[in-house]
């Protein structure tokens, strides 16, 4: 017999807080949360690292500025903790400190600390000794850092140098060197953060290039950039670590046999597990779907009332996906005879490294394997008046497009503002805008770096 009984449970604060519309704010709500309020994006992910990475560009685009004919005739000086201290004491901190107060303070609502587990299809043991029940319920739990599987860093140990995403951006002080390992978002990040704040940075890789997923012409050329600006270690694997003398000594085997990377600090950047083996969810009976908890395109779990959104059940692991399906689930939670699907045909994705990185739609060589027919076109940045001004050699759009249907199958760029600029591919693949329309139905102002993105349109053989 349950403690409690509540009109709506959710678990979990990150998009799960943004559930609580003026339409459910009457409800009785309880909500449940083991960390911080505000989860993975405030707290430890997409705001902070974009805080940092700012900086980061400053100081790289000034680097660059030699090209051009000028130079600053001094290293950066960058002061840690004062980054470090504007970034969490002076914003981030305050917001989460001030959402959780607003949250308490609501008489509807009741917040429990402690780690939720399911021990019934719609029964929690909070974790605070009550257990609770609810008419409807979302698991909004997230997911965790995934770590290797190598002694000394099976588990993060901040004060020994072993971190993680949840750590890193809270150092002490800045490591002299720094080892990354991953080669996926968060290591490409981090690794333009630390070597643009001086760190030298050694980045493994166990595959033969960075950023996989991308299409082979990004992943490709970032590999390429990236193997001029730091140590970079492709096909190679970290066996053995040891803490001696303190610094980390990393037993590597990579292509030439095995080596030795000796750092100051680890970053373990291998990927996120959703949390729902942790709530156990499986043991009560609901349908999973990998490690993540499946849910329906209403965000309907296999239990009936119970509703899913974000890390926990989504492959894209991104905030705007998150965010996306919890206006969904607000929807559907105060509309059941009206239910709303989530959109997943045009999720883009853009990572804050540099040169940037953005994509949306299909890679060719996802193309390729559909067996799909599509045309293409490659438009360097240095091709255009502002990539002139700019003296870029390395910004790159690639388009793809159905020759049939003349719509836009995939858009990649890398390069200088990358994530603004594939914002009118996403629309025109959104709201299905053909791209002769897209590309001759609009004035594009001269001489902007969005040229870049008119001439790749009208370069498609369409
Ligand atoms: C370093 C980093 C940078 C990122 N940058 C970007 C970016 O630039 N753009 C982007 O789109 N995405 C980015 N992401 C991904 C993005 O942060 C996530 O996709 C998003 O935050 C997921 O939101 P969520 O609500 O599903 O989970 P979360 O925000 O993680 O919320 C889940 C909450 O549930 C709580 N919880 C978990 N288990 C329990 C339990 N058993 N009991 C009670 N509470 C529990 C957790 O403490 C947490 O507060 C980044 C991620 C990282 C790690
Ligand atoms: N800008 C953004 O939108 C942004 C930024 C950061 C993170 N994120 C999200 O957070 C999630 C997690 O990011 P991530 O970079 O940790 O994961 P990821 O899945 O992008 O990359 C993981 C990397 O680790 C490697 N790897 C996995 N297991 C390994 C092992 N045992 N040994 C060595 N290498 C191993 C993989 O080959 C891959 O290169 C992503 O799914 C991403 O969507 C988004």
């Amino acid at each position: 017999m349950a403690d409690r009984h509540f009109d709506l449970i959710i678990i979990g604060t990150g998009s799960g807080n943004s559930l609580i519309t003026p339409e459910l704010a009457d409800q009785d709500i309880a909500i449940l949360e083991r960390g911080t309020f505000g989860g993975t994006c405030l707290n430890v992910g997409c705001i902070p690292t974009k805080m940092y990475a700012y900086p980061a560009d400053v100081i790289t685009s000034a680097q660059h500025l030699d090209r051009l004919g000028a130079s600053f005739p001094c290293d950066p000086q960058v002061r840690w903790r004062e980054i470090r201290d504007r970034i969490f004491a002076g914003r981030i901190d305050q917001i989460a400190a001030g959402g959780e107060q607003y949250r308490r303070q609501d008489p509807h609502i009741t917040v429990f600390d402690g780690s939720a587990r399911f021990v019934g299809p719609k029964e929690i043991d909070t974790g605070t000794g009550a257990t609770i029940t609810a008419d409807q319920i979302v698991v909004a739990a997230g997911s965790r850092v995934s770590m290797l599987d190598v002694d000394g860093l099976r588990e993060a140990a901040p004060s020994l140098g072993v971190h993680t995403s949840d750590s890193v951006m809270r150092m002490e002080e800045l490591p002299r060197r720094l080892t990354v390992v991953g080669g996926g978002f968060v290591a490409a990040e981090f690794a333009h953060i630390f070597d643009a704040f001086g760190v030298e940075v050694t980045w493994l890789q166990r595959s033969g290039s960075l950023l996989r997923k991308e299409d082979d012409l990004i992943s490709g050329r970032f590999t390429e950039l990236a193997a001029e600006r730091y140590d970079l270690r492709l096909g190679t694997q970290i066996s053995a670590a040891e803490r001696r003398d303190g610094a980390w000594h990393l037993t590597t085997t990579g292509p030439s046999g095995s080596g030795e990377v000796v750092a100051d600090a680890v970053l373990v950047a291998t990927g996120r597990v959703p949390n729902a083996d942790q709530l156990g969810l499986a043991e009560v009976g609901y349908r999973m779907d990998g490690p993540r908890l499946w849910v329906d395109e209403q965000q309907r779990t296999s239990v009936e009332g119970v509703w899913a959104l974000g890390d926990i059940s989504s492959h894209w692991q991104l905030k705007h996906v998150a965010n996306h399906e919890a206006r969904v689930v607000a929807h559907n939670l105060a509309h059941p005879e009206d239910l709303r699907s989530s959109d997943h045909r045009y999720v883009p994705a853009a990572v804050f490294t540099h040169p940037q990185i953005a994509s949306v739609g299909l890679t060719e060589r996802e193309l390729q394997a559909a067996g799909r027919d599509y045309v293409v076109k490659v438009q360097d940045y240095g091709g255009t008046a502002y990539g002139w001004a700019m003296e870029d050699q390395v910004g790159v759009v690639k388009l793809l497009a159905d020759p049939e249907t003349r719509l836009l199958l995939g858009a990649h760029l890398m390069g200088y503002q990358a994530s603004n600029l594939i914002q009118p591919l996403i629309q025109a693949m959104s709201l299905g805008t053909p791209v002769p329309e897209m590309a001759r139905g609009q004035y594009w102002i001269h001489p902007a770096i969005m040229e870049v993105v008119e001439n790749a349109l009208l370069g498609l053989e369409l």
